[in-house]
C-alpha cells in the first residue's frame, strides 16, 4: 500500500506551473488561488473560467503546448493534460530538476497528490485516499464541511492574535505553553456560534494573561 507524507507547502511568491487548461487543471488552479502562488498555465486552450482569470491577470497563460524546458524556475508543477505521454514528459523533466510534480492521471507517477480540502480561514483540513477514491475524498470533505463551520475562521484568528500577544511578552516557556493551552480550553467557539463573541481589547488580553499567570 502507498503511504504519503502529509505536509503544508508554502507557495507564497513561488512559481507554480500547471500544464493543461481543462477541467482538472482549472480545479488545481482554484486551489492555488487560495494561496499567494504565482500561477502560470501552459496550454493551447483554456476553460472559460481560466480564460477569465487570465484576463483578470490572476494567472499567466503561455498559449501553446508544453515544451521541454518550460519547468525552468518552477517550484511546483501540475501535469493536467489529457495526454498521458505529455504528462509523463512533464514528470520526467520535473524529476530531472528535482521539482515536486503532480500527474493528475497517475498517483503512481506523482511526487505528490492533490488532497480534497476544507478551508475555514487559517484552518485547512486536507483529505487523501492515496488515490483509491477521489470521489470518496470529496464526500468526506463535504461531511467535514458540515462539522467545521465558519465559526472556526473567527476562532483561529482569535487564537492567532492571542498567540502573537503571548509570544511577544517574553514569558518563561512553561508559562507561555500553559497560557496557550488554557486558551483552547475556553468556550470561545460556543460564544462565536451564539453570536456573543467580541474581539478582546488590549486591556482584556493583558488582564487575562496576568490573571492566569497568578493562578499558576
Ligand atoms: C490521484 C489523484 C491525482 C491528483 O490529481 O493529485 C487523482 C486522480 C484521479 N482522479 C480521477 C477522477 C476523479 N477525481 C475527482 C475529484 C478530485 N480528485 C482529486 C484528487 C486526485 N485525483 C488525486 C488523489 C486524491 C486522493 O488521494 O484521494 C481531488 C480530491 C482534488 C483535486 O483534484 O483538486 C478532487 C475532489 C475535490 C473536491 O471536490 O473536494 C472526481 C470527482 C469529480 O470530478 O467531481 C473524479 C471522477 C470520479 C472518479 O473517477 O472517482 C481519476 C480517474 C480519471 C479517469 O478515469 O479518466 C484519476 C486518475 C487515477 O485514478 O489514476
Ligand atoms: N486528478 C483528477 O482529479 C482527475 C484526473 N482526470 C484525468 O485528467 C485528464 C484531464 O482531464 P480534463 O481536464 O477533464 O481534460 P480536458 O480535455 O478538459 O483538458 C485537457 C487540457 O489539456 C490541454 N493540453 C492537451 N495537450 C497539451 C499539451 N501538449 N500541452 C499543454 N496542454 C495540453 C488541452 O488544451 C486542455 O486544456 C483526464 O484525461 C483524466 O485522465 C480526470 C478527472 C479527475
Amino acid at each position: 500500500m502507498e503511504h504519503y507524507t502529509p505536509i503544508y507547502v508554502n507557495t507564497s511568491d513561488k512559481s507554480v506551473l500547471v500544464i493543461g487548461g481543462g477541467r482538472v487543471a482549472e480545479r488545481k488552479v482554484r486551489g492555488l488561488l487560495q494561496t499567494e502562488a504565482r500561477i502560470t498555465v501552459v496550454s493551447p486552450l483554456l476553460t472559460p473560467t481560466l480564460e477569465q482569470l487570465h484576463q483578470e491577470s490572476r494567472i499567466e497563460w503561455i498559449a501553446r503546448s508544453y515544451r521541454n524546458g518550460d519547468l525552468r524556475g518552477a517550484f511546483l508543477v501540475y501535469a493536467a493534460t489529457d495526454d498521458p505521454n505529455v504528462n509523463h514528459s512533464v514528470v520526467q523533466e520535473a524529476e530531472a530538476g528535482a521539482i515536486l510534480v503532480n500527474d493528475a492521471m497517475s498517483s503512481g507517477n506523482s511526487s505528490f497528490i492533490t488532497p480534497s480540502v476544507v478551508r475555514r480561514g487559517r484552518l485547512s483540513i486536507a483529505i487523501s485516499t492515496a488515490g483509491a477514491g477521489p470521489a470518496a475524498a470529496a464526500e468526506i470533505r463535504a461531511l467535514l464541511e458540515q462539522q467545521f463551520g465558519d465559526e472556526y475562521e473567527t476562532y483561529l484568528d482569535f487564537l492567532h492574535q492571542m498567540r502573537m500577544e503571548i509570544k511577544s511578552r517574553g514569558l518563561p516557556p512553561t508559562v507561555r505553553s500553559t497560557l496557550l493551552r488554557r486558551l483552547t480550553e475556553m468556550d470561545i467557539l460556543d460564544t462565536i456560534r451564539t453570536g456573543q463573541f467580541e474581539w478582546w481589547s488590549e486591556e482584556k488580553i493583558g488582564n487575562w494573561i496576568s490573571r492566569n499567570q497568578e493562578e499558576m
